[in-house]
């Protein structure tokens, strides 16, 4: 396994763009593969997580070809997947085991989905239970809450479902089964989470309808391709953001970030913490709004954190720990339980973690509180296994006293390819 050591950095400054939105990378493959026509794929992410995704649409009989620099895929349309003679192995990525959940109960054909050490322990039932609704016949470990899922294709029917999690995976797995299902299908949850692919199955020529609180979906449209270009991940940018706000009059643009205003309480929380980010160059791409981000070195405040802002930040909890660990005062995170269910439980291990920097850190059940002290100290820590939590904690050695040590980083692969050459090229010593 490997370690990555960080020392305090003297500045960050420069012009940079992160590699593709994961989410819509996800989509993008399954999407075209279950399309009519070829759809071709702009600056699709190639991060392990969504080429686990690609992975197992090749496996399904679909023909995807990368130059390296287009993802082209030739659509088979919705009922042209074959049945695959191996299990599907989603790695690390809980979006390709969920959302294939939805798409693979409604095939005429059996499949099994695994995943890594990780992925088999996260919780499999808050898809397998509103699918088996719909007539999906899904077993797994432990009454069907852990993977490896066993999935024997079925005819699917619609349901309206009230989903007690705001959660885009649960919501996507069931309107990919309402794609196969006959009738109607609704899905409502309790604050809007990421939107892509309402956006993307409506790019796609479904019909989609969004009203306040939920989506509905008809079954059996057939999809037609389109070609999509992905924007650069509002999820990565968040460390780049993150690493200019608290560097000392850092200086930082990157260009063409998607801003979906279900993925920009980042930015929010950032803004109302004090920090200089502007939005510049606002525009439309395939469907989603992206702009190039302004953000210079500020001096940060605590902030209170809960509600609908929660899912619109989900995966950028574990750096917004490290902004309020350098701001002034105590940030509380309230509605949060979901990050106890991620890749590790990103609560205590950003807990574990700024403690050994010497940070005050309270937890609960749902969140915690950080007491910004707006200074950090080198330490040895441990990554869990997560890129998320190993991407903080390399962001918080950049101003902390000494040296920082993150172990057991190559999980930063799964979602950020690239990472520390980017960085290493925006700091000086
Ligand atoms: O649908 C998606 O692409 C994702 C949804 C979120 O998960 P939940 O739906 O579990 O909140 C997020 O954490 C994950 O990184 C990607
Ligand atoms: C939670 C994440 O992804 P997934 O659920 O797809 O593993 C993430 O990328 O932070």
């Amino acid at each position: 396994m490997k370690s990555y050591s960080m020392q305090k950095v003297r500045s960050l400054r420069g012009e940079i763009s992160v590699p593709g939105d994961k989410s819509i990378s996800h989509r993008s493959i399954m999407l075209g593969s279950i399309a009519n026509g070829v759809t071709r794929v702009t600056g699709f992410l190639r991060g392990e997580d969504a080429l686990a995704t690609l992975g197992a649409f090749r496996a399904m009989g679909v023909q995807i070809d990368d130059d390296g620099s287009n993802v082209t895929i030739h659509g088979k349309g919705l009922r042209g997947l074959v049945e695959p003679t191996d299990v599907l192995d989603c790695g690390n990525s809980g979006t390709s085991m969920r959302l294939l959940s939805g798409l693979l109960a409604g095939q005429n054909f059996f499949s099994v989905l695994t995943g890594d050490q990780y992925l088999r322990n996260r919780p499999m039932k808050r898809v397998v239970a509103p699918l088996t609704k719909m007539g999906g016949r899904i077993l797994g470990r432990a009454g069907g809450e852990k993977a490896p899922l066993a999935i024997v294709g079925s005819r699917l029917t619609g349901i309206h479902y009230d989903s007690p999690v705001s959660s885009a995976q649960v919501k996507s797995a069931i309107m990919l089964a309402g794609l196969y299902a006959d009738g109607e299908t609704v899905v409502r949850e309790p604050h809007l989470s990421r939107d892509h692919s309402e956006r993307m199955l409506r790019h796609f020529g479904a019909t989609v309808e969004t009203f306040d609180g939920g989506v509905k979906v008809c079954g059996g449209t057939e999809l037609s391709a389109r070609d999509i270009a992905v924007p650069g991940d509002i999820s990565s940018a968040a460390f780049f953001l993150v690493a200019a706000l608290i560097v000392p009059h850092a200086d930082l643009l990157i260009r063409g970030v998607g801003v979906n205003p279900t993925r920009t309480g980042i930015i929010d929380i950032l803004q109302a913490m004090g920090g200089r980010v502007t939005l510049e160059n606002l525009r439309e791409e395939s469907g989603e709004p992206v702009a190039d981000l302004h953000v210079l070195g500020s001096c940060m405040k605590g902030v209170e954190i809960s509600g609908e802002l929660v899912p619109r930040a989900i995966d950028e909890f574990p750096v917004i720990c490290v902004a309020a660990a350098m701001a002034e005062g105590k940030t509380v995170v309230r509605g949060a339980e979901e990050l106890r269910v991620k890749e590790t439980d990103r609560i205590a291990a950003m807990a574990t973690n700024l403690r050994q920097a010497g940070v005050e850190v309270i937890e609960h059940p749902d969140g915690m509180e950080i007491v910004g002290r707006g200074a950090l100290s080198g330490c040895t820590v441990d990554s869990f296994g997560d890129h998320r939590i190993a991407m903080s904690m390399l962001i918080a050695g950049l101003v902390a006293s000494g040296e920082t040590t993150v172990n057991d980083v190559d999980c930063i692969a799964t979602s950020f390819p690239g990472f520390f050459d980017l960085l290493q090229g925006v700091i000086s010593r």
